[in-house]
């Protein structure tokens, strides 16, 4: 019988895991998985029950939460040699993994693509010692994810992340940063850098449209300094995924990229805070495989 460990944090988004867990247990039984779970207690945590989930050989890891605990599993299972594959049933406020490889929000459902057992590869980065899945991201306006509270994030969801942006759109400035990719440099003062892995962020779909989840390469882009005015115009281009030929912006891709300053920056990874930079930034060439529902994945990330 395979063995399945399901990592949740009961916190993510609208605390709702833990009363289906009994469905979620039964039909993985069916399906022949032997299931234990392992309910997260803070940060950090999900690192070293998906460290041990490897250690005690689980064929499989299912991460039921937000971004927040899908890139902990995955930087828990990372360093390892034999890898399980990852499920993942999206609970966060924010699941931009999940919606970039079109597992839907019923819990249900996504137990199901788990079961009929479909994966396909995808790139982690690795920046520094940590990992990301999704996005890694440094100036002021990407600190916002952690400044919004739980409590608020349990009430109004991704609405309490765009009150907040909202909030912080005065104290928003540029910084003087030097960011290498792959044979160019760009060396000026900018609002923010993303190194992005999929399409999606934030409720963004379209921030980097022809990104692919396994192509070795991350999407980079910078945003130049811009007054409030124009930031605010280029984040209404940029939920159309017109932003792009705009000059403000820059947009590539590239394998590796290394960012450098003079003031301190820190770095938001798949949401979180992250450390600050100097940061290299690594693509792991499809460092691990994910179920997902296959007919729904886009061309450009079928393996
Ligand atoms: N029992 C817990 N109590 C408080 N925080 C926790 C607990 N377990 C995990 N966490 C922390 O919560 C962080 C965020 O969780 P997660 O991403 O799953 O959900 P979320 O906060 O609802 O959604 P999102 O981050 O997508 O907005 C995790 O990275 C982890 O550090």
């Amino acid at each position: 019988m395979k063995r399945a460990r399901i990592i949740y944090n009961p916190t993510s988004g609208r605390e709702l895991f833990k009363k289906h867990l009994p469905g979620v247990l039964e039909a993985l039984e069916i399906a022949g998985y032997e299931t234990s779970c392992h309910a997260t207690t803070g940060e950090g945590d999900a690192i070293n029950a998906a460290k041990k989930a490897v250690e005690n050989k689980f064929d499989i890891i299912i991460a039921a939460g937000g971004d927040g605990t899908l890139n902990e599993v995955v930087a828990g299972v990372s360093e390892f040699e034999n890898r399980p594959k990852i499920g993942v049933i999206p609970m966060g406020t924010t699941n931009d993994f999940a919606r970039a490889v079109h597992i839907p929000r019923d819990i249900h459902r996504a137990v199901e693509i788990i079961i009929k057992g479909d994966t396909i590869p995808v790139d982690v980065g690795k920046v520094n010692d940590r990992y990301f899945i999704n996005i890694a991201g440094g100036g002021r306006i990407t600190e916002l994810t952690y400044e919004v509270p739980s409590k608020l994030k349990t009430m109004l969801g991704q609405l309490a992340y765009y009150l907040k942006g909202i909030e912080m759109l005065p104290s928003i400035n540029a910084t003087k940063v030097r960011i290498e990719y792959d044979d160019e440099v760009f060396e000026d003062e900018a609002m923010m850098f993303l190194v992005g892995l999929t399409n999606s962020v934030g409720g963004f779909e379209k921030l980097a449209p022809n990104s692919s989840i396994n192509d070795g390469k991350f999407s980079l882009l910078i945003l130049k300094k811009v007054n409030i005015a124009e930031f605010i115009r280029l984040a209404t281009l940029a939920i159309r995924g017109e932003h792009l030929g705009d000059p403000h912006v820059i947009y590539k891709k590239a394998t590796n990229i290394k960012v450098t300053s003079d003031d301190k920056v820190l770095l938001n990874l798949d949401g979180e805070y992250g450390g600050t930079i100097p940061a290299t930034f690594h693509n792991l060439y499809r460092h691990i495989e994910v179920f997902v529902p296959i007919d729904e994945i886009r061309e450009q990330d079928r393996p």
